[in-house]
């Protein structure tokens, strides 16, 4: 049986499994993510972190999302896995791991763990306005690891959540605005926050706070209307911080802290990787 952990950070919440020996395989790997982050029938999960072994850093975080597909970086998942890795002794407080998008710097004070993201770089982003609801919303769309549409959408609260579900995957689609589709995130500025919600991708829905994503409402924010660069941003799960430093034009570094629990150990059963559903 395989052993795991459950974390979550703000409500996004994941599978922590290790894999330093390499025992389990990339398609086995996609195939553990689609079967165990079933909600109800298995453990139930946004997505799987998975802690390799790295040469140069403390570890590699790779992240499967509950639909198997891999993304190149999750903020919240890496500050789950930061959490994970200091309980577990695989890394100091400070640490640097891995991930496809770069490295990752993260540092944890339980409950708490703020990563220090690589180089954002907004010289391409793409900006626009999409007409929806008889209004005019205005977006930015940017990579932050992974790709971020940001929606300025006041009162995004009061429309139905099936209408804003529809709205975010039409967005979300490959080829709409990026080539690999996009995570979706409407927001609205409040006096001394911004409010947001985040459709994933890989997740096809919305999840109750995306990490990447407060950082990219941060950012879309400062650009479009020049809010300051430290910000708390409020998620449907809870707050995330995130605060900017611009290092060179169109470049910006984030860091992102939030609490980062560990609310489960135990093994997975066979039962939890069974196909079967429903009635006979
Ligand atoms: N929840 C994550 C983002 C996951 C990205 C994933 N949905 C993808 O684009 O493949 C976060 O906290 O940043």
């Amino acid at each position: 049986m395989i052993s795991f952990a459950k974390a979550h950070g703000n409500g996004n919440d994941f599978i922590i499994i290790e894999n330093k020996e390499g025992t389990y395989s990339d398609d086995r790997l996609s195939d553990l993510a689609k079967k165990i982050c079933r909600r109800k029938t298995s453990l139930g999960a946004d997505g799987v972190l998975v802690l390799e072994g790295s040469k140069t850093f403390d570890f590699y975080m790779r992240l499967f999302n509950a639909d198997g597909s891999e993304g190149e970086m999750c903020g919240n998942g890496a500050r789950c896995i930061a959490r994970y890795a200091f309980e577990k002794g695989h890394a100091k407080s400070d640490m640097t791991f891995e991930t496809k998008a770069g490295p990752i710097r993260a540092s944890v004070n339980p409950p708490w763990a703020t990563i220090d993201m690589g180089e954002i770089d907004v010289s391409n982003l793409k900006e626009g306005k999409i007409n929806a609801f008889g209004k005019e919303i205005p977006y930015v769309a940017f990579y932050v690891g992974v790709p971020h549409c940001v929606l300025f959408f006041p009162g995004f609260r009061d429309i139905p959540r099936d209408s804003l579900l529809s709205l975010a995957r039409h967005i979300r689609r490959k080829g709409a605005i990026f080539d690999e589709g996009a995570n979706v995130n409407f927001a609205e500025r409040n006096k001394d926050c911004i409010g947001a919600m985040t459709y994933e991708r890989g997740v096809e829905d919305f999840t109750l706070s995306c990490g990447t994503g407060s950082i990219a409402c941060c950012l879309a924010s400062h650009l479009l209307f020049g809010s300051p660069l430290a910000m708390k941003v409020k998620n449907p799960g809870g707050v995330n911080k995130v605060a900017l430093r611009l290092t060179s034009e169109k470049v910006f570094e984030a860091s992102l802290s939030g609490k980062a629990l560990i609310v489960a150990e135990g093994l997975i059963t066979e039962e939890a990787l069974s196909e079967e559903e429903g009635f006979e």
